[in-house]
């Protein structure tokens, strides 16, 4: 076995990542891996001289996904655990993470200890299954304990009061007090215990030195712990929105190729009303004024019908035939788009203070690769001051 000379030869190297594990690894599209991680494998790919390529996977197929072969390397916030060492080697780590307490801000003196913790007044709150569950009842088993299986809304349980804290991974602990300003971690610098993050590797002596060499000069010179401040103060919360915007507008080529097919005019009124309505009467439900969304969503509608026309004008100088391979407008593409609004609606209303100056923290849509000008006007809604 001679990894390095297999990544070499084909020119690339795979990585597995989960992409549901900030700041370390999210998938914020088919093919769009960002975070911590998949920034390290991306220079890590780059030293080696070959292409990266995210090879997604998920926490219960992880290892047998590696054992598949399908990746070279998983790097994704692993931590280091006996179980997983059976089966494969890990690099030095590159970050040492533990539990550590997170509350509503003015409660951090009362859970400062396990000892305070570990009190049945206390009300804790857990997601199941993990290493989070395992925590809270090995070292707090006389605290009142909540099992709450959403692991996106459970921190509303807490600000909302129906909890006193929960206790997980300190750099989700700092992660989340930035999102939600009612929230303070509880001494995140000092965690109860103490796992170590590592590249998840093959068993292949000559790579994991490699490996090693690399990653252990990126520690030393600071790049790892920057790195991380850095995409702890990502903007997160406007992932959904951009999210939606984006596969709303990459969902116009799919719309145009239908019509083109029965040469019906891009541009259908009715059907725009019935867009905006449907739109401003979920929004309403949401808390949102009828004058935003009615302004996104023209908007919305407005670049698409740009990406379209540009595909007309294209189409119509090549004397393009018919596309056999064009989606069923009414039945796949509409509902498809009525989807992504209720979609957009909920990341706007989750983001309703910042929203109209977003666009200047978004990452740049994918969509302006199909029209750069479609998505200017995708996002002048989120533009202003
Ligand atoms: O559904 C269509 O027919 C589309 O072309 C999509 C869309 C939209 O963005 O919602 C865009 C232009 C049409 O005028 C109506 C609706």
């Amino acid at each position: 076995q001679a990894i390095l000379a297999d990544i070499h030869a084909r020119g690339e190297l795979r990585v597995g990542s989960t992409g549901d594990y900030k700041p370390f690894s999210y998938r914020a599209g088919a093919a769009d891996f960002i975070g911590l991680d998949v920034e390290l494998a991306s220079e890590l790919a780059q030293a080696l001289g070959v292409k990266l390529v995210i090879v997604p996977t998920s926490w219960p197929t992880l290892m047998s996904d590696f054992n598949a072969g399908k990746f070279d390397l998983a790097w994704s916030g692993i931590s280091v655990t006996a179980e997983r060492q059976k089966q494969a080697l890990f690099s030095i780590s590159y970050l040492r993470d533990g539990k550590t307490p997170i509350t509503r801000c003015g409660n951090e003196a009362r859970f400062q200890t396990l000892e305070q913790i570990n009190q049945p007044g206390v009300r804790l709150i857990v997601n199941p299954g993990g290493t989070n569950e395992r925590f809270a009842r090995s070292y707090a088993p006389r605290a009142q304990l909540t099992v709450y299986p959403d692991n996106v809304t459970i921190f509303g349980q807490i600000i909302a009061g129906a909890a006193d804290l929960m206790m997980t991974d300190a750099i989700e602990t700092r992660l989340q007090q930035r999102l939600h300003p009612q929230l303070c971690a509880v001494h995140p610098d000092q965690p109860f215990d103490s796992a170590e993050k590592a590249i998840l590797l093959p068993r292949d002596d000559a790579f994991k030195a490699w490996v090693d060499q690399w990653l252990g000069q990126r520690i030393a010179d600071g790049k790892v712990q920057k790195g991380l401040e850095r995409w702890l103060d990502f903007a997160w919360k406007l992932e959904p929105l951009r999210q939606a915007i984006d596969q709303r507008l990459l969902l116009a080529p799919a719309v145009a190729r239908a019509k083109w097919n029965v040469q019906a005019p891009i541009e259908d009124l009715p059907r725009e009303a019935q867009v905006i309505a449907a739109a401003v009467q979920q929004g309403r439900a949401l808390g949102l004024p009828d004058e935003l969304v009615e302004a996104v969503f023209k908007a919305q509608i407005e670049a698409s019908k740009t990406v379209q026309r540009e595909l007309y004008a294209k189409w119509k100088n090549e004397r393009a035939g018919h596309f056999d391979d064009a989606p069923d407008l009414a039945k796949t593409i509409r509902p498809e788009l009525d989807r992504i609004t209720a979609q957009l609606l909920r990341s706007m209303a989750d983001n309703q203070t910042t929203l109209k100056s977003a666009a200047r923290n978004l990452r740049p849509l994918e969509a302006s690769l199909l029209s750069p000008s479609a998505a200017k006007q995708a996002l002048a809604p989120f533009s202003g001051k």
